[in-house]
């Protein structure tokens, strides 16, 4: 049975149909990657998973008492706060200390306990916002372009992170990429969202596709374009540019 499930979600924002028709799943251990252009729904999907978006239509089921941990695209802090890591992650429940630690650890940002939120460089801020999706030991962990702002170094090292955790704590993973090494290498499975879902599978079926680049454009720098890409279908997405 799947985790977490997602059936006909039908999403408008700001008057824009954002999502239409899609149906999402995730099993246990999975690591499923979502990709589509700039604008295509993929924080929406997320958001709507997490159940922070309203529904025109569908529904999102999970398996009951399910517990999540969400690393949302963004998340700016005032930079004139004075704000330990520690005290953040108390936010906005206290955390015992040790569970705190424990999420830390495995965030590999144990050493960043005392520092100020706003002294952290990107791949810093990244590891203590993944600690902090994982103080509830998530059976499903959420990542929205988590690596966006590291360099490659510090994107890689992030994504073993992630496999490490899963291989850990059990968890199943759902993340948006744009990182061709992370689609090929990193996910059981890739939905690709272009306000539906145009097709999903695993890796292994990606090949030459230049259907996908002519979808894609220079918006994944071509990055994308070994996704295989069957399609019987047009589009007329508004921001798929
Ligand atoms: N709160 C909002 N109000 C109005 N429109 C919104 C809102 N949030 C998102 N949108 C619009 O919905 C569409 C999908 O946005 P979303 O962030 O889900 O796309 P995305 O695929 O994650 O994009 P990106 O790759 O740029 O992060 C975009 O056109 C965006 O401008």
């Amino acid at each position: 049975m799947s985790l977490l499930s997602a059936r006909d979600l039908q999403v408008t924002l700001g008057g824009h149909g954002v999502l239409q028709g899609v149906d999402f799943h995730i099993d246990p251990g999975e690591i499923v990657t979502i990709v589509g252009p700039n604008g295509s729904g993929k924080s929406t999907l997320l958001r709507s998973l997490i159940g922070a978006v309203r529904l025109d239509r569908g529904s999102v089921t999970r398996a009951p008492g399910l517990r999540l941990g969400y690393v949302p695209q963004a998340l700016r802090i005032d930079p004139t706060l004075p704000m330990t890591v520690r005290r953040f992650l108390s936010l906005p429940a206290r955390v015992e200390t040790a569970t705190a630690r424990t999420a830390l650890r495995e965030a590999g940002a144990e050493a960043l306990e005392g520092r100020q939120m706003a002294g952290l460089s990107g791949g810093q801020f990244q590891r203590v916002l993944l600690a902090r999706a994982l103080l509830n030991e998530p059976q499903v962990l959420l990542l929205d372009e988590p690596t966006q702002g590291l360099d490659q170094p510090g994107s890689a090292a992030f994504y073993r992170r992630i496999e490490e955790i899963r291989a850990h704590l059990g968890c199943a993973v759902v993340m948006v990429s744009h990182e061709l090494h992370v689609v090929m290498s990193a996910s059981d499975r890739v939905v690709c969202l272009n306000g539906h879902v145009c097709c999903e599978g695993h890796p292994e079926t990606v090949a030459q596709a230049a259907e996908y680049r002519a979808l894609f454009g220079t918006g994944t720098h071509g990055a994308l374009a070994l996704y295989r890409h069957e399609h019987t279908h047009s589009h007329d997405h508004a921001d798929a540019s």
